[in-house]
């Protein structure tokens, strides 16, 4: 069991504070990822929860018990690194059984716990390699081996997959979302990657500049981010945002910007702020070759086949607006299109922060 809390964690190095003041529990069992971008303090917070790195005030406790001043190796916990950090010399058998070694674990227990680790990670037939005749994801496996065998109450995994390629990242994500499964134990990975954060983890924590931003299920993130650096930074291609301000015309809330004008349905309360940012997903964007009613005339910018889909960016006035619509889309460059929004999924933000004006929550049916 390993629930593990960070209350008030800061950090900083001289004068320059990485991490403010933090406040996050990770449940027992749970896969949570920290997921920001580069130089945002997702590895400076890792390396305090595993004690490589002590934090300048706040604590860290494991299942109710304050850990701040317990070093690395006394705390249960495993860590992966994206370097992998492996032996160059020692076998893949080596490699694993190595930290229980350290422990003067028995020979007989460490060959057992070495061949299960093996086992569940499909490497059993390299137990006698080298890393340098494993391919990048055979070594990325032994690091995890490596960690899986310590039985560690917590995994810490920092950007695993950043040294794979594209097509190995994919399979090692979904391998160590099923790892997380059969091994059962508390998972906290970093990644600056929003696609292996949405697809991986049970909460995701969005950090920006030492903060986070928003803790929440990867569902919560997408359809409800807390504001506009979470909206941008969750999904990919990006929302589109354009500037703009809300009125309300004959009773009816109408967000206007130089290129649009759009009905709001969802928002209950006007903000105090008429300025404001809108969002909306490319997904959530329709295309038309001819006029519908409710919809804004545009051209088509430029159009890219993703295979399913086409990304397709149109330009309204002055603003470009990316969508995503089903292949096949016919329209060449700088042909008419007609644009139209899902009104149920649009997103308002205030333009002096960007914090979300939430529209309610739709009750299930
Ligand atoms: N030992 C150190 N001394 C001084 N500054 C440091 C140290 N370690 C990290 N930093 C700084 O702290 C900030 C956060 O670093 P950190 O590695 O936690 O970011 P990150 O979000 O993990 O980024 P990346 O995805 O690039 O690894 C960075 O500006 C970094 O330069």
């Amino acid at each position: 069991m390993a629930e593990v809390r960070l209350e008030g964690i800061t950090k900083s190095f001289g004068s320059k504070t990485v991490v403010d003041d933090l406040n996050l529990t990770i449940r027992d069992q749970e896969f949570l990822t920290l997921v920001g971008p580069s130089g945002c303090g997702k590895s400076t917070t890792l390396r305090m929860i595993c004690g490589l790195e002590r934090a300048t005030s706040g604590n860290v406790f494991f299942d109710g018990k304050p850990v701040s001043w317990l070093p690395a190796n006394k705390r249960d916990v495993a860590m992966v690194f994206q370097s992998y950090a492996l032996y160059p010399h020692k076998t893949v058998r080596q490699n694993i059984g190595f930290a229980l070694k350290m422990m003067r674990v028995p020979k007989a227990t460490i060959d057992t716990q070495v061949l299960q680790a093996a086992r569940t990670l499909d490497i059993e037939d390299l137990l006698d390699r080298k890393p340098r005749e494993l391919s990048g994801g055979q070594r990325q496996r032994v690091a995890l081996g490596r960690a899986i065998v310590r039985d560690a109450g917590a995994y810490l995994l920092d950007e695993p997959l950043s040294n794979l390629d594209a097509q190995l990242r994919v399979l090692m994500r979904a391998e160590i979302k099923r790892l997380h499964v059969d091994v059962a134990r508390t998972f906290i990975y970093v990644t600056h990657d929003q696609v292996e954060a949405m697809t991986m983890s049970d909460r995701i924590a969005v950090m920006r500049d030492g903060v986070i931003q928003q803790c929440a299920t990867p569902e919560e993130i997408y359809e409800r981010p807390a504001n506009r650096f979470v909206a941008s930074f969750m999904g990919s291609p990006p929302m589109n945002f354009v500037s703009g301000s809300l009125a309300d015309v004959d009773g009816v809330r109408m967000f206007r910007s130089e290129a649009l004008t759009q009905e709001i349905t969802l928002y209950d309360d006007a903000p105090a702020d008429p300025e404001v940012v809108l969002g909306v997903r490319p997904e959530d964007v329709s295309l038309s070759p001819t006029p519908v009613a409710g919809y804004r005339q545009g051209r088509v910018f430029v159009s890219e086949p993703l295979g399913p889909d086409v990304l397709v960016t149109v330009r309204i006035e002055g603003e470009l607006l990316k969508a995503r619509v089903p292949t096949p889309f016919r329209l060449g460059h700088d042909a008419p299109v007609y644009v139209g929004f899902n009104p149920q999924r649009l997103h308002l933000f205030t333009a002096a922060d960007g914090t979300a004006l939430q529209a309610p929550r739709q009750e299930a049916s």
